[in-house]
């Protein structure tokens, strides 16, 4: 029995979805490795609660950090363990899988992400680009004569692309998403109140109590960390009107980003985006107020896919479903 499979390789989460069962993993692109041997301890969700917890010997890290594969070794020994996990061998047999991996990655890192699927069994892997799968899971019908703009804000990177006929018209790649508003907090919090915070505090506050709208949150939170001058833990409020200015540096890159992006698109299509408006796809989409900012400096209506998340992996069972009109990177490589 032949079956689709399909990855999406994010540098905060992996999710693989299999036609017919929709998405059936979904973890942090995690994995804690014993220094001294570089033995894999642990990957995904497990490796994840360990992150800012390890003993000085093992240490948890993300090996697509920021966009790129930052360490090759580990990503493809993640992708192994992930393939494995849902047992691809003894499901099907020769399945075809499809793979988002980030837009900056090297052709040798593109073979490679490859030759470890395939061993993984199947003979006919595909590679794509990322925002063009999150806009067709996002529900866009990318292959007609029309503009459609996504805004796909992830761990590391935010891809804004306009499609029309089943490509890419013009496109822009920051390495600034959620990673970094996480980064934003903690330094925030360090400077203003000498309190050292992990990166899970500084994302557990992004999502509960950030915001880059314009009009506010209101939202208020308790957090611990590690005093700098005493060195004891302490516990301190932050409100969401404190965090903002924090997050309003990065929030811009994005939203330059997407007019540059804008302005270099055909005016025909511009006409067709005003008409239908920018999708926002991936977990940064979440962060509290993104749409409304962006509609405002675009002047354009702006709109949170459903469920933002899932957009790429469930793209990758629709682009499955179209190989013909697929622009086959196998063969290029
Ligand atoms: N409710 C939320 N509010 C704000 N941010 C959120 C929320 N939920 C998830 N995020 C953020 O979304 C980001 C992860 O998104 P996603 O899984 O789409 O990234 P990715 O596809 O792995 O990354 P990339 O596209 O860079 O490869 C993280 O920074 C996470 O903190």
């Amino acid at each position: 029995m032949a079956r689709d499979i399909g990855i999406d390789l994010g540098t905060a989460n992996v999710l693989i979805h299999v036609k017919g069962r929709g998405i059936v993993l979904d973890e942090p692109s995690v994995v804690a490795i014993e220094k001294q041997t570089g033995r894999v301890m642990a990957v995904g969700e497990e490796a994840f609660r360990m992150v800012g917890r390890t003993p000085g010997n093992i240490v948890a890290i993300r090996p697509m950090k920021d966009g790129v594969i930052a360490d090759f070794e580990q990503t493809e020994a993640m992708l192994k363990h992930f393939l494995n996990k849902i047992n691809v061998k003894s499901m099907f047999s020769k399945p075809r899988i499809l793979i988002c991996c980030p837009t900056n990655i090297t052709s040798v890192e593109q073979k490679a992400i490859r030759e470890a699927a395939e061993k993984s069994g199947s003979k006919n892997v595909y590679l794509e680009e990322e925002p063009k799968v999150a806009a067709v899971g996002a529900g866009m019908d990318i292959f007609q004569p029309s503009g459609h703009m996504v805004v796909d804000i992830g761990g590391g990177t935010t891809d804004v692309a306009v499609l029309s006929m089943g490509d890419v018209v013009t496109a822009s790649s920051i390495k600034v998403a959620g990673d970094q508003f996480d980064q934003d907090i903690l330094n925030y919090i360090k400077k203003k109140y000498k309190l050292l915070i992990g990166v899970r505090t500084s994302e557990a506050i992004k999502m509960e109590v950030a915001t880059v709208s314009p009009s506010g949150r209101e939202a208020e939170m308790e957090i611990r960390g590690r005093d700098m001058v005493s060195g004891l833990p302490r516990t301190i409020s932050i409100t969401a009107s404190e965090i903002y200015g924090s997050l309003m540096e990065s929030a811009s890159h994005i939203v330059q980003a997407a007019k540059s992006v804008l302005e270099r698109t055909p005016p025909e299509l511009s006409a067709d985006i005003i008409d239908r408006g920018v999708i926002l796809t991936g977990g940064g989409a979440l962060i509290h107020g993104i749409d409304e900012l962006l509609a405002d400096e675009l002047k354009v209506p702006v709109m949170i896919a459903e469920e933002p998340m899932h957009c790429v992996a469930n793209g990758t069972g629709i682009m499955l479903e179209n190989l013909d009109r697929l622009s086959n990177k196998k063969a290029t490589l």
